[in-house]
């Protein structure tokens, strides 16, 4: 089949990629033809574990191509997806002024029927006005469909060939059978392609991160009461984890999430709920205690440097807003750096991804480290604000040796209280006991 992904950033690069890889014809089209150019000449854009391979084999067998002309991206296309920007406009609603640009633009250039498939993430409705939008330049005929992404960076091509579910919103007929073809290769485990109106799609997109983010909060929550009544965050994790209704995943507590869309997501969420006259009172409370986890661990810094960090040298270790990404969108960890950088501490970051995007954000307010233990060198502690592999068995002796003082603030509790005490290390995490060192 014939494909057209306009967008082609990291939803839009995973999409085409993996659809090319299950034999169809893809043409990626993006408006900035630095990003067009660059994946032309072979080069992948983003850093995701596992899709570089697939990116240079389909390119080869000349099933993936890309392009800044939309005309010449959706020529012959059967379906057309949207992967375009949703950001939080000035209220918090979803900007969906990049979708329905090119909405637009698609209706004169249709040439034949097409499916034009939602794949952002956009409030309930959105699919009536692509309709309309459409609809104004189309003279042939068309359907849309609402088809959110469920994929998470750092595991998204395994996210996408083999997704729990997917979920399709529409209620055309010949447009059901597309997509049920195109998703064929992707649900042969049993995994259900769950079909429903466009709005019940749009919302389950929103009712999915907002549950999830919701999730981490509360246990954040617990974590922060953990502190306060002298319990253990891990223990209760594991113990109400392993009841199947509750399940483990998405229990583990920490500074906040972060990433480009949970912060997003909720807010458009909650603006949506306002604009329908509903108080959706959960998710205001998700982002008031969001917004002051993420800073959670600063009180205990100051404290420890007796409230003067001015010449204070930290390790950051960690800069992306989850391991395994480039992504530095929303980090947890920028606003760490800000908070330690107003009170005058010297930071020495390191991140095996994201130190390039960081520097585009930042410059040069931080020093960036090759290696966790460049960062380490002559500190007076270490900061951890991601949890990437590599951090989880660093060389305590080699640490030791190069620490000014043996201390580490984890953001992320990667390491076991009772390893640190005999370590003989100040180290404080999130919900568990402070060990003194
Ligand atoms: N990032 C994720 O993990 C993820 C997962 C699921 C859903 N989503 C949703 O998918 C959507 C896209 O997210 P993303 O992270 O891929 O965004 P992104 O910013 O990485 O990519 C968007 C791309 O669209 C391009 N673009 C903007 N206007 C355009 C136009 N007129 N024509 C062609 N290209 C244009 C941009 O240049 C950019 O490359 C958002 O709605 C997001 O909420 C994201
Ligand atoms: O137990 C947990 C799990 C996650 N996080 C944090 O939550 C954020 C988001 O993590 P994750 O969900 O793994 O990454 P995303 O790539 O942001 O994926 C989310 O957002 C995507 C965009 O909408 C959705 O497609 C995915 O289903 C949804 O998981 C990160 O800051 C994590 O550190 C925690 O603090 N504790």
């Amino acid at each position: 089949m014939k494909i057209a992904v306009v967008g082609t950033g990291y939803v839009g690069l995973v999409t085409g990629t993996c659809f090319a890889e299950t034999g169809n014809t893809v043409t990626c089209v993006d408006i900035d033809q630095a990003k067009v150019d660059k994946l032309k000449s072979g080069r992948i854009t983003i850093y995701e574990p596992g899709l570089e391979q697939l990116f240079d084999r389909n390119i080869k067998q000349g099933r993936l191509f890309f392009t800044t002309s939309l005309e010449e991206g959706i020529k012959d296309a059967k379906i057309i997806f949207l992967a375009l920007p949703t950001p939080p406009g000035a209220d918090g609603a979803a900007d969906l002024k990049y979708v329905l640009k090119v909405a637009e633009d698609l209706g004169p250039l249709l040439k034949d029927y097409a499916v034009v498939v939602d794949k952002s993430t956009v409030p309930v409705g959105t699919a009536e006005k692509v309709q309309k939008k459409i609809a104004v330049g189309a003279k042939v005929e068309f359907d849309v469909v609402s088809n959110p992404e469920f994929l998470r960076e750092g595991v998204a091509v395994d996210d996408f060939m083999k997704p729990d579910r997917v979920v399709v919103g529409t209620n055309s007929p010949k447009a059901r059978k597309v997509m049920e073809a195109l998703y064929a290769p992707f649900v042969r485990q049993g995994n259900p392609i769950i079909f429903m109106d466009e709005r019940s799609a749009e919302l389950t997109k929103y009712a999915a991160n907002s549950f999830l983010a919701t999730k981490i909060t509360f246990m954040n929550e617990i974590a922060n009461l953990c502190e306060l009544l002298g319990a253990d965050v891990d223990s209760v994790r594991k113990g109400v984890g392993t009841d199947s209704r509750i399940g483990k995943r998405f229990l583990f507590p920490g500074i906040g999430y972060g990433g480009s869309c949970f912060p997003k997501d909720v807010q458009a969420l909650a603006k949506s709920s306002e604009d329908a006259n509903y108080e959706f009172k959960i998710l205001t409370a998700v982002m008031d205690v969001n917004e002051s986890q993420k800073t959670r661990l600063i009180p205990h810094i100051k404290k420890y440097f007796n409230g003067n960090l001015k010449g204070k040298t930290i390790a950051i270790w960690g800069l992306s807003f989850k391991p395994h990404t480039d992504d530095i969108r929303e980090a947890p960890s920028l606003y760490n750096i800000d908070e330690l950088l107003k009170e005058g501490a010297i930071l020495k970051v390191h991140d095996p991804e994201s130190m390039d995007n960081v520097k585009k954000v930042i410059g040069d307010k931080v020093q960036y480290s090759h290696t966790p233990y460049e960062a380490a060198q002559d500190a007076d502690a270490i900061f951890i604000a991601t949890e990437w592999p590599e951090f989880r068995t660093p060389d305590f002796d080699k640490l030791s040796s190069i620490l000014k003082n043996k201390v580490i603030f984890d953001g992320r509790n990667l390491y076991d209280l009772n390893f640190m005490k005999e370590q003989g290390y100040v180290y404080y995490s999130i919900g568990r006991e402070v060990i003194h060192g």
